[in-house]
């Protein structure tokens, strides 16, 4: 059976800030059906290097191709205070790539939103304003944002940082979960839980790549599993 195409393919990429690189010689390939871990030592590019997968930072050179649907999950939501938006809401605008220009929300479209909700164990706070969570609510609540949007590129950043136990148990759940429905899971971490979960770990040194590990059990080169 041919191996999957790439989902993600970079190649010698650079990006510079002023006389500053923060990525240099990135060439990499991210598949599907897999959680990829982007770790490193702050400042190694992590962030800059899921900006440009997805395709929000254009590097300086080099080239990225992408497969499909992107959904992006921040680690905080620039949601101003005086913004009287819902959880509901939250999560309902990551249907708003598969509505219509009205963005009316179809049958289809309430009953993910609902999932989503209840995957991320925050259906009781639906109704609550997004600023009166607390971080770890906002964080779960950002994630089924990016969940009801079915991308086949899922993208988060730190999405378990300052979490709970618990809380951080249900998004590495949700981020495998997603991984197993067919989607390239791609995750900027130092959490060693999440690292530990991860498929593959890409680890990040001043700007170019310093390894590339897969677990136990993934199958090199399209990651798929013997076993999951
Ligand atoms: N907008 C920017 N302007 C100038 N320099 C930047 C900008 N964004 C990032 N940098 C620099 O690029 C380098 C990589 O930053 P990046 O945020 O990608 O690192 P990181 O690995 O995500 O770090 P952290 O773990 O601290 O989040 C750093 O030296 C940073 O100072």
């Amino acid at each position: 059976m041919p191996a999957s195409p790439p989902a993600v393919q970079l190649r010698d990429i650079r990006v510079d800030f002023g006389a500053r690189a923060a990525l240099r010689d990135v060439t990499l390939d991210l598949y599907a059906d897999a959680v990829t871990v982007v770790a490193g030592p702050n400042g190694a590019g992590k962030s800059t290097l899921l900006e440009v997968v997805a395709g929000t930072r254009v590097p300086t050179r080099g080239s990225r191709s992408t497969r499909g649907t992107t959904a992006f999950v921040p680690q905080r939501a620039g949601v101003s205070d005086l913004l009287p938006i819902t959880v509901h809401d939250v999560v309902a605008v990551g249907t708003w790539g598969r509505l219509g220009a009205w963005r009316r929300a179809d049958a289809a479209a309430r009953a993910a939103v609902d999932e989503a909700l209840h995957r991320l164990g925050i259906a009781d706070l639906r109704r609550r304003p997004y600023v009166a969570l607390s971080g770890g609510q906002r964080q779960r609540a950002l994630l089924a944002q990016g969940v009801v949007a079915r991308a086949d590129l899922l993208l988060l950043d730190e999405p378990t940082t300052g979490l709970d136990a618990t809380s951080g148990a249900r998004i590495r759940a949700v981020m495998a979960e997603e991984a197993a429905r067919g989607a390239a899971v791609v995750c900027v971490s130092h959490d060693p839980a999440v690292l530990a979960a991860a498929d593959r770990v890409v680890t990040l040194a001043d700007g170019e790549v310093a390894g590339d590990t897969l677990a136990a059990g993934v199958v090199a080169p399209a990651l798929r599993k013997t076993a999951r």
